[in-house]
């Protein structure tokens, strides 16, 4: 018989393998499950135990058979019953023993646990308990093994649940590194190497975890540390990106308050800003406790991790949006240069000047503070700067042009000196609507006598005599004459210097230059520089070729000669328009102004005369009646009086507008000159003018350009004179002393420098660096200025505006009529005894117009003063060609017929010089007074 299973045995016997296995269990066989495998001997035994049941169950069994088997159950019954019967009986004698004791205890006062010796003595109550107590012991173990199963259950149970938990918290521990190791990802640029490892470390997080809860514990704790590492990676990695930099920003301000607290907060913020945070678990907690701080643990990784997800996507969304960013700053920036361009044009101001960031713009005579300041530096440093170069200047005295870009060099600074004229300097911009045609500005220049004073003449007298009836032109330095209904304007003063003088002042005021040639000249010097002044201002020439009423006129020639300058006749193919004039006999001067208007008209001028108005001072000076005057050619929109204006350092309130005609108007439009009265000084011809809406920005304007001349002034550098000889040498800064020398003959300088070469020069020695025969020039000064000279002039005089020159730059000029006077106060300042000074004031000057020869009273030289004024008793020298001809005092001073004390600049009057009478017309009669000066060294 081969060996069987549970199962197909039970099969077999047609019944369930669990009932199989109960009789297999009556019969002490061991088997466990249906699947038992049982050997052959036991399945003999079964067969042969239940073969009778089974044969009853199939029928199969006989009578005889199935009594026996019956008899047989019934007689196992029975003793079943009969067992059960003792063991109960058992049971119930063992509870009676145990009530009686109980009772005899109560009654007896008897302990509840019976000693040792009592037990012992009582053999029938140990008998009966040791008949119970087998009894007993399967009972109590029957008890523990249910406690130990419900245990085991409940515990599988937990088990089981903590689990799934663990499994969970696992899941999101998991996504949390996944997050974290994208953050870190996109910060690092993708470095995949240095991630790699954190990502190794997942599977184990991800893996099923153990049963064990400490397993889930120590995972969650192997992640924190993981973090925690990472994070200090970070932190110690260089920063990058913005994101980082907003990083760094709690970092630095949490440095401040110093000590460890913060640095733990800033690990806080970064933790809070970066990473998902992983609770502390209470390792001392029970089971239940940990369950619950890993459900919030769980619970909270979930929260961290949306919030790591979506700071993630924001840092990605900033990343991408780095370029883009990048371009909208661009265009911002553009957009701001744009609308600083259209402010600045607005204000009428150059846009480069405002727009150029790049350079330190210091306007020009600059104090050391103010130029410290625009630098934002130390003025000491300054200072210091200027006395390493060995200029010692304090901080309210201005530096020189070449100083400023010395020091800023120095300092590696890019600075540009700036003019007042360009700080001011304005730029009009006007709409094409706002322009309406404007009269052209005319100049007229050329060689001298060619008749230039003539041509204007004539052209006034054709503008008056269109113009208003019996109109007397005023020279206001300007005049407008009209032809066919249409204005022109002319300059007064003709010739090249002014006109350059004001172009190099910016005034550029010019549209049209009348070039005048004399037809029996031809092209001289002058009209040479006149024709390269006009072409260097690109202002277009019509030639005007004067004196065709001369016998020798040939105007062909003129136009020939023209050629060669690139002034060449339109009907020769040019573009130069000409016309022959005769000013003289103002032949063809209707022609000259058609053609200046036709040349307007291709220029097409035009202004916008509805705005404030602006332009250039052409002329200005003082009236004694009437204040500061100044003729202001009017460049762009219209000035009225009570208008606020600034030319120059001049400011004011517009009081009266006076024409060329001398008539009060109340308008002046685009190209008109006008006289306006109103200002506080004198500006400079030249001098831009200005209208502003409030008068105190022309007032700070003016009085900004006012001190800045004098700043310029004072820093002009005082140059060698005699009086301060002595300090200098006693300083040891003067070793040389140059002279320059002008006599009035050679011989006089001859005797100076033998004289000077006999002196003593060991402690300085003197230098004659130019001597000449002549009046002192404004080149002596320019020369004198530039090596430090003194000028000595024996008999002679400074001529032109070589005094106001030498002033300016201040130059000592010294005026001797004998040599020994020279060598004497030379010789007294080299050892610092020059005596008190015997100076001579100048009073005024009159210039000879006429000669009159009076009986008795002889030669008398009738005057017009043009400086000062003359007195009576006013010592007088006689200068001609700059050389003192004669020196006296007046013999009579008369004003028509009368004797009058003294004669202003401006009127006539007639002088007669004691003991002279070769005055000349010509000749200039200078008045002076001796004064004694105090030396001050
Ligand atoms: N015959 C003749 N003489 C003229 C004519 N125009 C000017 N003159 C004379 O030429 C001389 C010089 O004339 P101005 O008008 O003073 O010449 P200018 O160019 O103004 O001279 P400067 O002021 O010295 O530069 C004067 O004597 C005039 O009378 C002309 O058309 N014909």
């Amino acid at each position: 018989m081969a060996s069987m299973r549970v199962h197909e045995l039970a099969k077999e016997f047609g019944m369930s393998s669990k009932e199989l296995l109960d009789r297999l269990q009556e019969m002490k066989i061991p088997a466990k499950s249906h699947a038992s495998m049982l050997a052959d001997a036991y399945v003999a035994k079964i067969r042969k135990n239940l073969e009778p049941e089974i044969k009853q169950r199939t029928g199969q069994l006989e009578d005889k058979e199935a009594a026996e088997l019956a008899e047989e159950q019934r007689a196992l019954a029975e003793r079943k019953a009969e067992e059960e019967r003792k063991r109960r009986e058992a049971v119930e004698e063992e509870r009676k023993r145990r009530e009686a004791e109980q009772a005899a205890r109560r009654m007896g006062g008897l302990s509840e646990q019976p000693s040792e010796d009592e037990k012992d003595s009582d053999g029938e109550d140990e008998s009966g308990e040791r008949a119970a107590r087998p009894a007993a012991s399967a009972f109590e173990r029957l008890a523990s093994q249910i406690e130990s199963e419900k245990e085991r259950v409940a515990r599988e149970a937990e088990e089981a649940k903590a689990r799934a938990r663990a499994a969970v918290a696992a899941k999101e521990v998991a996504k949390k590194q996944a997050v974290a190791e994208a953050l870190a990802a996109r910060k690092s640029g993708g470095k995949g190497a240095k991630h790699s490892e954190p990502a190794k470390k997942a599977p184990v997080l991800g893996a099923k975890p153990k049963s064990s809860f400490d397993s889930l514990l120590s995972q969650i704790e192997a992640e924190k540390a993981r973090i925690e590492q990472q994070k200090a990676e970070r932190q110690n990695a260089p920063r990058q990106g913005a994101a980082n930099n907003q990083r760094q920003k709690p970092q630095r301000a949490d440095k401040k308050q110093g000590g460890a607290k913060p640095q733990f907060q800033s690990q806080q913020q970064a933790k809070r800003t970066f990473e998902p945070e992983v609770p502390e678990l209470n390792q001392q907690a029970t089971s239940e406790d940990r369950y619950a701080q890993m459900a919030v643990q769980a619970e909270k990784l979930q929260r961290d991790k949306v919030l790591a997800e979506a700071r993630a996507a924001v840092e990605a969304a900033t990343q991408e949006g780095e370029g883009r960013r990048k371009k909208r700053k661009e265009k911002r920036e553009a957009e701001n240069r744009e609308r600083l361009e259209m402010e600045a044009i607005e204000k009428g101001l150059d846009p480069t000047l405002v727009l150029d960031d790049s350079v330190v713009e210091v306007p020009q005579g600059a104090t050391v503070s103010k130029f410290a300041e625009l630098l934002g530096v130390q003025p000491n440093d300054i200072i210091k700067r200027l006395f390493m170069l060995g200029q010692v200047l304090t901080l309210t005295q201005s530096m020189g042009d070449d100083l400023i870009e010395l020091i800023a060099d120095d300092m590696g600074r890019k600075v540009r000196v700036v003019s007042p004229e360009e700080e001011y300097a304005v730029v009009y911009h006007d709409s094409e609507e706002d322009l309406k045609p404007r009269p052209p500005v005319v100049t007229v220049m050329g060689h001298v006598d060619h008749g230039k004073t003539s041509l204007l003449d004539a052209i006034r007298h054709t503008g008056v005599a269109e113009g208003e009836a019996g109109g007397i032109t005023q020279h206001i330095g300007a005049s407008v004459t009209n032809i066919d209904g249409r204005q022109i304007t002319f300059i007064d003063t003709p010739g090249h210097e002014a006109f350059t003088a004001m172009r190099a002042r910016g005034a550029q005021v010019t549209d049209v230059i009348v070039l005048v040639v004399a037809a029996d000249d031809g092209v001289m010097p002058q009209t040479i520089e006149a024709i390269n002044h006009a072409k260097a201002a690109e202002v277009p020439i019509v030639v005007a070729v004067n004196k065709i009423d001369k016998p020798g006129a040939n105007p062909d020639r003129v136009r020939q000669e023209l050629t060669e300058y690139g002034v060449i006749p339109e009907e020769w193919g040019g573009t130069n328009m000409f016309v022959e004039v005769s000013a003289k006999q103002k032949l063809h001067i209707d022609d000259l102004l058609e053609t200046i208007l036709l040349q307007a008209d291709v220029l097409e001028l035009k202004a916008n005369p509805d705005t404030l108005a602006s332009g250039f001072v052409i002329e200005a000076n003082l009236d004694k009646g009437r204040g500061p005057v100044a003729t202001v050619l009017v460049h762009r929109g219209t000035l009225r009086p009570g208008d606020s204006i600034v030319a120059g350092a001049s400011y004011g309130r517009v009081r009266a507008l006076v024409n060329p005609r001398g008539t009060h108007v109340d308008e002046a439009y685009p190209a008109d000159p006008v006289e306006i009265l109103g200002l506080n000084s004198v500006p400079t011809a030249g001098d831009e003018f200005r209208v502003f809406e409030d008068e105190r920005d022309a007032r700070k304007l003016a009085e900004e350009r006012a001190l800045r001349a004098r700043l310029a002034e004072q820093e002009t550098k005082s140059h060698m004179s005699l009086d301060d000889l002595f300090s200098r040498i006693e300083a040891g800064k003067q070793t040389d002393l140059n002279l320059i020398v002008k006599a009035d003959v050679q011989g006089s300088i001859e005797a100076l420098r033998d004289a000077f070469d006999k002196m003593d020069q060991s402690e300085v020695r003197i230098n004659i660096v130019h001597s000449a025969v002549g009046g002192i020039t404004e080149t002596d000064v320019t020369l004198a200025s530039a090596s430090d000279a003194i000028i000595i002039g024996f008999n002679v005089r400074p001529t032109g505006k070589s005094k106001l020159q030498a002033e300016k730059e201040k130059v000592d000029i010294r005026l001797y009529r004998v040599i020994y006077q020279a060598i004497e106060e030379i010789n007294a300042a080299r050892v610092g005894l020059l005596s008190p000074d015997i100076v001579e004031e100048d009073t005024g000057i009159a210039e000879v117009r006429e000669t009159f020869k009076v009986p008795k009273a002889g030669t008398i030289a009738g005057c017009y003063i043009i400086e000062g004024e003359i007195s009576r008793d006013d010592k007088v020298r006689v200068v001609r060609d700059g050389t003192v001809v004669f020196e006296g005092t007046i013999d009579s001073l008369r004003r028509f017929k009368d004797d009058v004390k003294s004669v202003r600049s401006g009127y006539e009057c007639g002088i007669g010089i004691t003991g002279y009478q070769d005055i000349k017309i010509g000749d200039t009669i200078e008045g002076y007074k001796i004064v004694e000066v105090e030396r001050t060294e």
